[in-house]
């Protein structure tokens, strides 16, 4: 199957932010300054992250999020629109700011975000526009950088559609048991993998294990990044290690986003889990080559020509 031989439509739910992005040597301890080397102001926020990765990957995408009536907000519009996403249900808010994260990217790539939600967190689901957008949609997508009963509610909703949710619980926080069963296809990172399982998540087993856990909850199949060590799936047919691609990283921001909608795009179009999961760490690899969060976000046809992942391992 080709990347781009079909346009699956997608539907996001998510957040927007202005990244400002700072390059240090190295953070500050507390009560030191440093010389910072750069400060950019770069689209960002995990919904805007994952919507614009979808659309490279040759999606037809419908956001819904809100941002400020400012300049931050035209400026983040203009940028998604440039990319093709649907914006018909991207809000305006007359009074709270249009989201902001602080991005400290640290010369060894590490980076540390502080996010000032804003507008984020008045985002509202009109019902009728949402589930317009859902008929005939491959996939919902959505992270918890929105007000936890509106995803809540829109992930309910989708999935009493019929359309296959894509869940990236992140930020981390306390989720209802009744969302499990809703989710199609969760998509966590290490750290989220341990704290919602409590179990240890090291490596690709300690992964497997926190899959399995989750899958016990009711989700159907999980996904758990490990950074620079790769990822894993995990569904009723297969558990499989996928070693990530070896490339210089020069700042990981929205390394996660980029695979989950390199990732979501392959199961639209039909893709088993191990195959949309080896598309994401081909989209993830080339993205922390590059500074920034949507700047860095791959296109399909960059991705095609990235090289196969190494073979995977089933565990
Ligand atoms: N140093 C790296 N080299 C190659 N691939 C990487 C590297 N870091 C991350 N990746 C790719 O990106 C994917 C997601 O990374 P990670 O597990 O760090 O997600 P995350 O914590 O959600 O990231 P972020 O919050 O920075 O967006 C990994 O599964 C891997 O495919």
């Amino acid at each position: 199957m080709s990347s781009t031989s079909t346009s699956p439509a997608i539907v996001v739910l998510g957040s927007l932010n202005m990244d400002l992005l700072m390059r240090v040597p190295r953070a500050p301890q507390a009560g030191e300054t440093l010389l910072g080397r750069s400060l950019q102001h770069l689209p960002g926020g995990k919904g805007g992250n994952q919507a614009v990765s979808c659309a490279r990957q040759g999606a037809a995408v419908t956001l819904i999020a809100r941002v400020g009536r400012d300049a931050d907000g035209d400026a983040l519009c203009a940028a998604l629109s440039a990319d093709g996403i649907r914006l018909d249900a991207v809000q305006r808010d007359d009074t709270e700011a249009t989201g902001v994260a602080l991005v400290m990217v640290e010369d060894s790539a590490q980076n540390r975000i502080v996010v000032i939600p804003g507008a984020n967190l008045t985002v509202t689901l009109d019902e009728a526009v949402f589930a317009q957008a859902l008929q005939g949609a491959g996939a919902f997508v959505t992270q918890l950088e929105s007000p936890l009963s509106v995803v809540l509610r829109a992930v309910a909703l989708a999935q009493a559609a019929g359309c296959p949710v894509v869940l990236n619980p992140s930020p981390m926080q306390p989720l209802p048991d009744a969302l499990w069963p809703q989710i199609d296809t969760l998509v966590v990172n290490e750290v989220e993998a341990a704290e919602y399982t409590g179990l240890p998540v090291a490596d690709g087993i300690g992964a497997v294990a926190a899959a399995r856990a989750l899958m016990q909850r009711g989700v159907r199949r999980v996904v758990v990044t490990l950074g620079a060590q790769g990822a894993v799936s995990v569904d009723a047919q297969a558990a499989v290690w996928h070693p990530s691609l070896k490339v210089q990283a020069v700042d990981t921001t929205a390394a996660g986003d980029t695979f989950t909608g390199a990732l979501a795009v392959a199961l639209a179009r039909g893709a088993a889990l191990p195959e949309a999961a080896r598309r994401g760490i081909r989209a993830a690899a080339l993205c922390v080559t590059r500074p920034g969060a949507q700047p860095s976000i791959p296109h399909a046809s960059e991705v095609d020509a990235m090289p196969e992942p190494p073979p995977w391992s089933a565990l």
